[in-house]
């Protein structure tokens, strides 16, 4: 098959058979297991997935800073392990922990000098910088060297220097960790901007849901190393929405019931006190709701409630990791 993926400008970032396992003094781990997807342009796509999962291994892939011990990676058609300067005129990221700015230098200068990193002469980019510094509220800390700055500011500070080496695509890990509400709310609308007006691609990782559902178009689950779902935000809320229900019944419930529903249907939920019972279900269809409500009716419970629940990413998040049977992470000797 001819590697599409290096040929096809189109597309943002593609990653194909991408396969990494880290030799440790415990033996092998395998921390990304076969992934691929690719990113068509100006698409904002959140890479979730439980702790261990694989995600930064994948990005570090991603940007040629851990080399894949198999399959291949590119973006926007140039392949990152052979050619990774090159690569790194498309794509640039802010990554965990280390926001590399520098504290020494005041905002601007900083922005300055991740511009002249990319071959851009500052000088004929005052004005986009200074755009840059408004649209993130930094205005009065302009001239203040970085170190002067808050953490949220500072974060910022590294996210403005990735926009001023003007890539086509960004990478953000956590890019809303411990920022205040407002600041998260401009963020996430410049970064549905950058992508809708300016056709950036950004891949963001976060553990905070709400974020993922605000700005991300598509969604890609890790989960041992593997895709476990990737698929549009919509459709994956849609795919969930109205088949998730919570019902309360008077009293505890008549013997058996639990396991009667369990057998038939998805039971996600249950808690019993003296007075009431309250579960949740996730049934598949209106056969599956009529069934559920004839075994209610059978077991001669009274229903109180019986009511659908809108779903959010973050049940979605947590039943896609629940119900998937992870694969071993560790590779057998
Ligand atoms: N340099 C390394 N050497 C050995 N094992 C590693 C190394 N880096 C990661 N791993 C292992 O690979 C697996 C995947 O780790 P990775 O950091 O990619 O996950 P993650 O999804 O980013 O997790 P988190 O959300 O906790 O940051 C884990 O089991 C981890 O312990």
């Amino acid at each position: 098959m001819k590697d599409r993926e290096h040929t096809d400008e189109s597309v943002a970032v593609s990653v194909s058979g991408l396969t990494k396992t880290y030799t440790g003094e415990d033996g092998d781990v395998m921390a990304v297991d076969g992934v691929s997807f690719d990113i068509p342009s100006g698409q904002v796509v959140g890479l979730l997935g439980p702790n261990g999962a694989g995600k930064t291994t994948t990005v570090k892939a991603i940007l040629g800073l851990v080399t894949p011990t198999s399959g291949t990676v590119s973006v926007h058609g140039i392949p990152v392990h052979e050619e990774r300067s090159r690569a790194y005129t498309r794509v640039s990221a802010v990554l965990e922990g280390a926001r590399n700015v520098y504290w020494r230098l005041t905002v601007r200068e900083n922005l300055a000098f991740f511009a002249g990193l990319q071959g851009i002469d500052p000088k004929t980019r005052r004005a986009e910088h200074d755009d840059i510094i408004e649209t993130l509220g930094l205005e009065a800390k302009a001239d203040e060297p970085v170190r002067n700055l808050s953490r949220g500011m500072k974060q910022k500070v590294a996210f403005g220097c990735t926009l001023a080496r003007e890539t086509p695509t960004l990478f953000l890990d956590e890019p809303m960790l411990g920022l205040d509400v407002t600041t998260t709310r401009d963020l996430e609308t410049e970064i549905r901007r950058l992508a809708r007006q300016e056709d950036k691609t950004i891949v963001l990782t976060s553990h905070d849901m709400d974020v993922i559902q605000a700005v991300c178009d598509r969604v890609i689950v890790l989960d041992g190393g593997r895709v476990i779902a990737d698929d549009s935000v919509e459709n994956l809320l849609d795919a969930f929405e109205a088949q998730t229900y919570r019902v309360r019944i008077d009293g505890g419930p008549a013997k058996g019931l639990r396991e009667t529903l369990a057998e038939r249907f998805r039971v996600l939920d249950w808690d019993t006190d003296t007075d009431t019972t309250t579960f949740e279900l996730a049934l598949t269809d209106s056969d599956e709701f009529f069934a559920c409500v004839n075994v209610l009716d059978e077991a001669n419970v009274s229903v109180q409630t019986f009511t659908e629940i809108e779903p959010n990413l973050e049940d979605i998040f947590v039943d896609l990791v629940e119900t998937t049977e992870a694969p071993l992470l560790e590779v057998p000797q």
